[in-house]
């Protein structure tokens, strides 16, 4: 079994403390997104899976082996790192073969894996060309194909599309996604990319200053995120917060309430109508940026900017007045003070 269990690890950087204590487990075959911001630690906590860095405090387990103090030969994972680090001077066949090579596999047996992987990676023409000769995407790709050919159980990713054009990496996103599923490779994934994480995970663990806020589902992730924090980072564009005293939320949730709330709100949940309807609270449109099926609308209302995705069969012009309204499952409420969701439980008061 290959899953991959970090426990309370801490580590800091002089006296920069880069991870606080994070758990995780990436379950067998689960291919698990780290997603946060530029600096949050991610990196770091990739290289400790790795072997590449040690730990101050806590564990690291692959399967039921603690591996915390191994060096990363000894644990038997594979990984790809952002640069795409392929050896310019071997071809793509050599580039690929060189873990089985370090292995001193038989000549059949590294025929056989190389043969797979490019297969696996349909660059299967290109065995014979070198570095150079191939685009960037094709590069990545060697270097997905090396690390795949070694049948690691567990393959660590950092940022491995982040320095390809974007069409490229819509494709091999969906690619990458099919192979290490077909592979059953157990997968720990960086990214701060969000639409990366959200279409590729099967769990995503949001992370944020050396901490993991929220692991779960990318869905749950997305309608219910645990903090303001994971709201607004999550989603393009992000959730909109609205504070709102207690006469406007009550109009705008249809409930009673004593003290100020915030409203999270995610852009296409937000209904906006050219006229008055029951129900709904006035706005003005600021900005209206038409994007194919639908329109991005900036508004305001109760006196705060937020984004609305609207059909773009509603005709909308900027200072025009709408009327909006939240459709009650797409709403969460947060604490005003600490940001954390209002479970359904303790409901807001
Ligand atoms: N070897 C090191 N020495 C000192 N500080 C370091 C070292 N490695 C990382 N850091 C610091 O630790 C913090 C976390 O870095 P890390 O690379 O893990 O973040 P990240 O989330 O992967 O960021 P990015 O998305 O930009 O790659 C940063 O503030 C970084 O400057």
């Amino acid at each position: 079994m290959a899953r991959v269990l970090v426990e309370g690890v801490e580590k800091s950087f002089g006296r920069t403390r880069v991870l606080k204590g994070v758990d995780l487990e990436v379950q067998d075959r689960e291919f698990l997104v780290l997603l946060g911001p530029s600096g949050c630690g991610k990196t770091t906590l990739l290289r400790i899976v790795a072997g590449l860095e040690w730990p101050d405090r806590g564990r690291v387990f692959l399967g039921e082996r603690e591996v915390t103090h191994l060096p990363p030969r000894a644990r038997g994972l594979a990984m790809v790192f952002q640069n795409y680090a392929v050896f310019p001077h071997l071809t793509v066949f050599e580039n690929i073969a060189f873990g089985l090579r370090m292995r001193r596999l038989p000549e059949r047996v590294v025929r056989e894996k190389v043969g797979w992987a490019a297969e696996l990676l349909r660059i299967g023409e290109l065995l014979s060309r070198y570095p150079a000769q191939l685009s960037g995407g094709q590069r990545q790709r060697v270097a997905v194909a090396r690390a795949l050919a070694v049948e690691p159980e567990v393959l660590l990713m950092d940022e491995p599309l982040s320095n390809l054009d974007a069409l490229l990496r819509l494709e091999l996103r969906a690619e990458l996604k099919r192979l290490l599923k077909e592979a059953g490779i157990t997968t720990l994934y960086v990214t701060h990319d969000q639409v990366e994480a959200m279409g590729m995970a099967d769990r995503i663990a949001v992370m944020r200053e050396g901490e993991i806020v929220q692991c779960d589902l990318p869905l749950e992730v997305y309608r219910n995120p645990r903090d303001t924090f994971v709201g607004g980072f999550l989603g393009n564009p992000p959730m909109n917060f609205l504070r709102l005293g207690p006469g406007a939320a009550s109009t705008l949730l249809g409930r009673s309430f004593s003290c100020e709330v915030l409203v999270g709100v995610r852009p296409e949940d937000l209904e906006v109508y050219g006229a008055e309807v029951p129900g709904a609270f006035p706005g003005r449109v600021l900005v209206v940026e038409p994007l194919g099926p639908h329109q991005l609308v900036t508004l305001e209302a109760f006196g705060q900017a937020l984004k609305a995705t609207v059909p773009s069969s509603l005709p909308l012009r900027p200072g025009e007045e709408v009327w909006l309204k939240a459709s009650p499952e797409g709403v969460r409420l947060f604490d005003p003070q600490t940001g954390r969701a209002w479970s359904e439980v303790e409901r807001a008061p």
